[in-house]
């Protein structure tokens, strides 16, 4: 018989899993997945199961990675809440599977490791693509995703600003009383993008809140939040003028509302 999953709770997740280690390993898992080739990483796009009467998705997303053996998935609820909800946005879980023997050996608190993911992720997009010389760096929300990227973004890289948006002003306030290091807060996007060298976008939005004509020439922007075919955070205009990049062409086009909705593809 199996030995019972482990369970590791959030706090212990939050001890355990530090960018230092995550952002080389997502590397390697990137230029794998990249690959096209599923003898390496198998990660199907995600299903999605709408949750209709409460204006949110179950998403499941398993992945095995072959010659490391590991097979998990993540198991995430997350939803369009009303501005002022104290309900939480995102709801996750990641299993760790015995890929021989079927187990589960460990069930994981997911909420940290998709604010911690999610925003290496697009350090390592920033790593890439963004100016050799960026001294602004430029969050639109101020939720859990803008505080782990804020995180990232400055153990990674040396901004001399960093500012942030938010519908609501008290928000983006508390964000900044929240953070280590000062951030500036701005009362609108068109401002607080103005010269930005990087913008990262991770909003509930469903409609576009940056306009391309509001940003920068070869400025890098992070888009995060429209992760829904129906959901945007970036307009025609800018979506045409970009170079766009994705970690997974099949994942964008059946879920980014922002290359699906601005015929990107
Ligand atoms: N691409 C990915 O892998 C991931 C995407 N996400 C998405 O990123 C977004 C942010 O996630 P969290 O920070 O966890 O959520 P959160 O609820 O903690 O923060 C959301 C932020 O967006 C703002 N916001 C909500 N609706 C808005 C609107 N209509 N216009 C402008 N701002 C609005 C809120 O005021 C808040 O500042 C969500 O859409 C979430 O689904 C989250 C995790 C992973
Ligand atoms: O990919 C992910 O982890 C999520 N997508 C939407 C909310 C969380």
């Amino acid at each position: 018989m199996a030995e019972p999953p482990v369970l590791i709770r959030q706090d212990e997740v939050e001890d355990l899993l530090h960018y230092k280690d995550l952002i080389p390993r997502l590397e390697v898992a990137l230029r794998k997945f990249s690959k096209l080739d599923s003898a390496e990483v198998i990660q199907p796009v995600r299903t999605t199961v709408p949750l209709q009467k409460y204006n949110g998705f179950l998403g499941l997303m398993p992945a095995y990675l072959v010659h490391e053996d590991i097979l998990c998935t993540k198991l995430v609820c997350f939803y369009k809440r009303e501005s002022g909800s104290t309900l939480p946005s995102t709801q996750a879980t990641v299993l760790l599977f015995d890929p021989e023997y079927g187990n589960v050996k460990a069930v994981m608190d997911g909420e940290v490791i998709t604010a911690k993911r999610t925003a290496a992720v697009s350090a390592i997009s920033a790593k890439l693509l963004m100016p050799a010389k960026s001294d602004v760096l430029t969050i639109l929300g101020a939720g859990h995703q803008a505080l782990s990227h804020y995180n990232v973004f400055t153990e990674t890289f040396s901004f001399k600003e960093v500012r942030v948006w938010s519908r609501r002003k008290e928000t983006a306030e508390r964000f900044a009383q929240s953070t280590q290091g000062h951030v500036t807060v701005w009362e609108s996007v068109e401002e607080a993008v103005n010269g930005a060298d990087v913008i990262v976008t991770v909003t509930g939005a469903s409609e576009p809140v940056l306009f391309g004509q509001w940003v920068k020439p070869g400025a890098h922007v992070a888009a995060v939040g429209a992760c829904r075919p129906d959901w945007r955070e970036l307009d025609d205009v800018l979506m045409r003028q970009a170079e766009v990049y994705v970690d997974s062409r099949e994942g964008a086009v059946a879920e980014s509302g922002d290359i699906i909705l601005s015929g990107f593809y």
